[in-house]
């Protein structure tokens, strides 16, 4: 069944106290759909005069949603000081003042970073992995890429590709007091020209992190398992993909683009996937001989 996926207004982030409490230490704006759904599906009720224990259960249930994402980012483990720093800085940042000098091509908003929760996967999985080498496709203000670093070995390297001269000179910024700094590299430049060189290069990554212009993924997917630009064993993550909710709503406009990037995926056999329901959806694809191994 096909639920109504329309509506998507701000809504704000009000609840009723009984089951809230923002740390500081959160990304705090990143809204799925559904939590939008049900700012306005409340809000609607509240105007409908509905009967007060129906509109008691559905405050509960965004109350609980809100609860579950709050204990998920509580119940990991905390940031580096050099992160919680850099989340500050991102969200105190003037994004205006650096559109208004031409530094970025839009007003970039502070939730694009990954945060706690996203920033902790990845570490966590770059150990998981033994990864010495890592290819980011999207810097920003540097919270992932340093979330990563700090899991590298002393040797290894994360490589960066931001389009943004000016984001590679305030990462560098935000991040020099962290030991892990050094391991970061960063290629200013579009990633898919970047990428072209490498894979022409043979160059090799244990891990990848896709997290740019989503209208890249296709062929970064494709340059990861078709030109072998992902090492064996290797593992790549792609960040937003749910695009805004667009996956699971079928009227969206990107929904299209969405169910295109799957099935690039999906229609190459030798991968397997998993979708995790993190932020904006992260999805993990390895080789299935990485994944299944043999009975004998
Ligand atoms: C969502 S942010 C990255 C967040 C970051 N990975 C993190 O974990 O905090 C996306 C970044 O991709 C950059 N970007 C957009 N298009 C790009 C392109 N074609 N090539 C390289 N970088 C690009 C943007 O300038 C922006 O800094």
């Amino acid at each position: 069944v096909v639920s109504n996926c329309g509506g998507g207004g701000g809504g704000g982030s009000g609840s009723s106290g009984r089951c809230s409490s923002r740390s500081s230490n959160t990304k705090m704006s990143f809204k799925s759909r559904p939590d939008r759904e049900l700012e306005e599906g409340i809000a609607q009720a509240k105007a409908a005069g509905v009967a007060p224990e129906v509109l008691e259960k559905i405050t509960s249930a965004r109350d609980m949603f809100q609860r579950r994402e709050e204990f998920t980012i509580e119940a990991t483990s905390d940031p580096s000081e050099t992160l919680v720093k850099i989340e500050q800085k991102t969200y105190s940042h003037d994004w205006q003042g650096f559109y208004d000098q031409g530094k970025i091509p839009w007003v970039y908003k502070p939730v694009m970073y990954s945060g706690k929760l996203e920033g902790q996967f990845l570490k966590s999985l770059v150990s998981i992995q033994g990864a010495k080498r890592i290819l980011e496709v999207g810097l920003f203000t540097g919270y992932g890429a340093l979330s990563m670093a700090e899991a590298l070995p002393a040797d290894g390297e994360l490589v960066s590709l931001e389009i943004c001269e000016s984001l590679k000179d305030l990462a560098a910024d935000l991040a020099k007091d962290s030991p892990h700094a050094k391991k970061i590299r960063v290629e200013v430049g579009p990633a898919l020209e970047t990428v072209k060189k490498m894979t022409q290069a043979g160059e090799k990554f244990d891990m990848i992190f896709l997290d740019g212009d989503k209208k890249d993924y296709i062929d970064l997917v494709k340059a990861a398992f078709d030109d072998n630009l992902l090492s064996e064993g290797g593992t790549l993550l792609i960040d937003n993909a749910y695009v805004i909710g667009a996956a699971y709503c079928p009227s969206d406009k990107n929904h299209a683009m969405a169910m295109e990037l799957l099935e690039t995926v999906r229609s190459r056999k030798h991968l397997h996937r998993v979708m995790l329901p993190m932020n904006d959806g992260v999805l993990m694809v390895r080789r299935m001989k990485d994944v299944e191994r043999d009975a004998s």
